[in-house]
C-alpha cells in the first residue's frame, strides 16, 4: 500500500466563475501527506484556509487540478462514490463540534457507524468505549454533551471522527473556542492520536504556538502556499 494519503496537483478553487462575482480563491496548490504526518495549515483570514480543507474533505470540486485521496482521484467522481471515498477515508473535527444533545456520549462517538451500517455491534460499542478511555472520557459515557465542559465536548468529537478509524483526519480550528490551557491539551490529544493511531492529522489553526507543536507547518497567503516545511520551534 502507499505510504501516500493525499496528493493535491494543481489545485484551484474558483468561486462564482464566469459572474461578475468571480472570486480566485485558491491557486495552483500543489502538496502531498504521507502516512501517519501531523501537519498545521496556518494562514491569514481569507487565504482560504477553509476552502482547501473542504475540498480535501470532499465536501467540495475543485474548478482546476485534481485531488487524490489514498491514490485515488477523486475530482470527477459522482457524489455517490465521493460520499463512500469520504465515510472510508475522512475524519473530521470542527470549531464547534455538532454533537447530538438528545444523544450520551458514547451514542455520539457510534453514530458515524450507526450511519453506515445501522444498529452498532457489540465491537462497534467496545471500539468507541475505548477511544472514549483513550480521550479520558470513559467515566462520563452516559452523560449528555450538555452535562458535559467544552473540552469535553471537543474530546468526545475526537473520538467521534476516529471511530470509523480514518487514514486522514481533518481539523478545522478544533481549538477556536477553547481557552488556552483547554486548548493545549486537546492538542495533545491530537498529538497522542497521530502517534498511536498513525492516522495522518491536518489540522487548521490561529494559534502559532500550536501550530509550532506540529512537526509540518503549510502556509497559505491569498490562496497561495507561501511555505511548506518543518515548523519552527517557539520556547513553552
Ligand atoms: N462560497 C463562496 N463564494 C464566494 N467566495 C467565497 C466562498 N467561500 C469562501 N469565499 C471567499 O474565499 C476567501 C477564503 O475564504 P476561507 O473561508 O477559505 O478563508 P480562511 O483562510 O479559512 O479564513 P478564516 O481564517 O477567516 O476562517 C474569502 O475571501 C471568502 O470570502
Amino acid at each position: 500500500m502507499s505510504d501516500e494519503v493525499l496528493r493535491l496537483e494543481g489545485i484551484g478553487k474558483t468561486f462564482n466563475q464566469g459572474t461578475a462575482l468571480e472570486a480566485r480563491v485558491l491557486q495552483d496548490i500543489n502538496l502531498r501527506l504521507g502516512r501517519g504526518e501531523l501537519t498545521a495549515l496556518i494562514g491569514p483570514s481569507g487565504s482560504g484556509k477553509s476552502t482547501l480543507l473542504n475540498l480535501i474533505g470532499l465536501l467540495d470540486v475543485p474548478t482546476a487540478g485534481e485531488l487524490y485521496l489514498q491514490g485515488r482521484p477523486t475530482r470527477s467522481s459522482d457524489d455517490a462514490t465521493r460520499t463512500r471515498m469520504r465515510n472510508e477515508s475522512l475524519g473530521f473535527v470542527f470549531q464547534f463540534h455538532h454533537l447530538i444533545s438528545a444523544f450520551s456520549v458514547l451514542e455520539n462517538v457510534l453514530m458515524p457507524l450507526i450511519i453506515r451500517s445501522g444498529r452498532p455491534s457489540a465491537e462497534a460499542v467496545e471500539l468507541a468505549r475505548s477511544l472514549l478511555q483513550e480521550v479520558g472520557l470513559e467515566r462520563l459515557a452516559d452523560k449528555k454533551p450538555t452535562e458535559i465542559s467544552g473540552g469535553q465536548q471537543q474530546r468526545v468529537a475526537i473520538a467521534r471522527a476516529l471511530v470509523t478509524r480514518p487514514p486522514l483526519l481533518l481539523a478545522d480550528e478544533p481549538t477556536g473556542n477553547l481557552d488556552s490551557r483547554t486548548a493545549a491539551s486537546v492538542f495533545d490529544l491530537f498529538r497522542r492520536i497521530n502517534e498511536q493511531f498513525g492516522c495522518s492529522i491536518l489540522v487548521v489553526t490561529h494559534d502559532p504556538r500550536l501550530a509550532a507543536s506540529c512537526p509540518r507547518t503549510i502556509e497559505l497567503v491569498d490562496g497561495r502556499i507561501v511555505s511548506d516545511g518543518a515548523s519552527i520551534p517557539r520556547p513553552p
